[in-house]
């Protein structure tokens, strides 16, 4: 009797759908050198298990390759590029968009409108140090926000030209934004682990033009 009332209610929880905590006042701001700064928010999206399955399972995951010196390898974990006006793929992210659009209004001056989508496949996937700077965000302060869902990940950064690293750790549902002069001015790595790490999945939401 009492197992017969107790499972619908385990069902609401485990089904509720995906939702978003409140930004204001909860984002830590983490100022850097040369403008450029951080915010931060653990546990921004709540019910994450629901997006990382649908991430994993509907993302047209896609192997990229670069040329290295005279070869060509593969690019340490699996992209995909979701542009201006492309469906994103669960309804939590785009409420994220908007949410991300309107909290930054006065100091980003322009909604955020692609999400790039990264996979992480377990620790041997990696991203080196570079700033995004292609297009605009090689000569403007603009925002990059990253919804980080799996398994945790540390997202290093260190002003270019030299200095003492910083790290945050990026786990399940978390918010990490890089804004003012951060790509300019800082490079951004995700390390390979010797940790058994599982999958990772990043969105990077960014104002057009930024990439
Ligand atoms: O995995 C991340 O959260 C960072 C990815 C990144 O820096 C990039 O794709 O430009
Ligand atoms: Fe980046």
């Amino acid at each position: 009797m009492s197992q017969v009332a107790y499972q619908p209610s385990m069902l609401d929880v485990t089904d509720a759908p995906p939702s978003l905590g409140p930004l204001s006042g909860q984002l830590r701001r983490h100022p850097l050198s040369h403008g450029a700064w951080v915010d931060h928010l653990p546990g921004w999206v709540h019910g994450s298990d629901q997006v990382l399955d649908v991430l994993l399972r509907d993302v047209p995951w896609r192997a990229e390759r670069r040329t290295m010196y005279d070869t060509e390898v593969d690019v340490p974990r699996l992209l995909c590029w979701y542009g201006t006006g492309r469906p994103l793929p669960h309804p939590v992210l785009l409420t994220a968009r908007e949410a991300l659009t309107q909290h930054y209004a006065d100091e980003l001056g322009e909604p955020f409108v692609t999400a790039g989508m990264c996979l992480y496949r377990d620790g041997r996937d990696s991203v080196t140090w570079h700033g995004d700077t292609q297009g605009r965000s090689a000569h403007i302060d603009t925002m990059v926000a990253i919804v980080s869902f799996g398994s945790p990940r540390q997202l290093l950064l260190r002003p270019r030209g030299g200095g003492t690293s910083l790290r945050f750790p990026l786990g399940h549902g978390d918010l990490v934004v890089m804004g003012g002069s951060c790509q300019r001015t800082w490079e951004h790595a995700i390390p390979k682990t010797t940790r058994p790490v599982g999958s990772r999945v990043s969105v990077q939401f960014r104002p057009t033009g930024v990439a």
